[in-house]
């Protein structure tokens, strides 16, 4: 399988801070790959240096075989960043327009406005008048104007609401079809897990797991019990069931964070646990991080 991005030992440093440690990886020609990982972990200088918009300290990134800087590498390459600005006098189409015009063979007007679904009345509206979700469509749109091989989303449902967020997930998957190379940054454990087929995990500049969704969630991902209780020794009797990763109280509710939560509420009830306004919560995120950076690089 062709390699379309190779990173190898690849360290960004700024100043005293380093960004990127030591990096290696390869991405396959029509892969989904989701980087993730905290805030600060080196998602988005990682994607820079791909797209050629940073240079490594050390180490060699190549992209196409080639240098991210090379023209021939860039015409294949299209990105969508945050916060993206586009010219905000011009209409949408001319915005459209002129971004087609920079690359040699670019996809239709047709086909940015069937992949968009722009409607006539949006194209005609100026850049800086449009709402936030219509902007992302149009970033979506100049990301693809050049009708490119590998495609870049840092953090691209951000603000969008449940609809959008769909609709921009149909999108995605209408270009892994045509064999697109797609690599998204995203908080969300979720999106990552629906949307590719690999997730690359950062943290503090280091990639500390790499793989499948499935074998990544299994690893990470924990579920928790919560529930309201009167009985304030509960957490001593909760910590003694098995599968139990840790119990703590937060907002007058107690959580049980388990690999097996059916296991927990069978022992629950078998023990007779006062246990009130029952929920069972997927682990969020932000708590899997915190408990990655805090456990051994090894448990994964
Ligand atoms: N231009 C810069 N100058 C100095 N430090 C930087 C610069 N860019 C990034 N950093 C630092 O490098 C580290 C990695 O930042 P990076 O933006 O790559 O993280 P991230 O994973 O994308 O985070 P986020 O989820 O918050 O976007 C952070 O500690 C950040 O403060």
């Amino acid at each position: 399988m062709e390699n379309i991005v190779q990173f190898d030992q690849v360290t960004k440093k700024f100043g005293k801070k380093t960004a990127v440690n030591g990096v290696s990886l390869a991405i396959e020609k029509g892969t989904t790959v989701a980087i993730l990982g905290p805030n600060g972990a080196g998602k988005t200088t990682t994607i820079s240096m791909m797209l050629g918009l940073m240079e490594p300290t050390g180490g060699a990134v190549k992209v196409f075989d080639k240098s991210p800087k090379e023209v021939a590498v860039r015409n294949r390459i299209g990105a969508m960043l945050q916060e993206t600005s586009v010219l905000d006098m011009l209409k949408v189409r001319e915005v459209i327009e002129m971004f087609r015009s920079y690359y040699t063979s670019p996809l239709s007007m047709e086909e940015l406005i069937a992949l968009t679904g722009f409607k006539e009345d949006e194209l005609k509206k100026r850049a800086n008048k449009l709402s936030g979700g219509q902007k992302r469509r149009l970033g979506f749109a100049l990301a693809l104007a050049g009708n490119p091989d590998l495609i870049f989303f840092d953090e691209p449902t951000v603000g969008l609401d449940i609809t959008a967020r769909r609709k921009f997930w149909e999108r995605v998957e209408t270009l892994k079809l045509q064999g697109k190379t797609i690599i998204f940054t995203t908080h969300y454990l979720q999106e990552a897990d629906d949307f590719s087929e690999r997730i690359i995990l950062f943290n503090n500049g280091e990639i500390i797991a790499d793989g499948k969704p499935d074998d990544i969630k299994r690893n990470i991902a924990t579920r928790s019990v919560s529930f309201q209780t009167d009985d304030k020794e509960v957490i001593v009797l909760l910590q003694s069931f098995d599968d139990v990763i840790r119990c703590y109280e937060k907002d007058d509710r107690i959580y049980v964070v388990t690999s097996n939560t059916d296991a927990v509420l069978a022992e629950i009830f078998r023990q007779g646990v006062d246990a009130k306004d029952i929920a069972i919560e997927q682990g969020r995120l932000e708590e899997v991080f915190e408990h990655l950076t805090t456990e051994s690089k090894e448990a994964i």
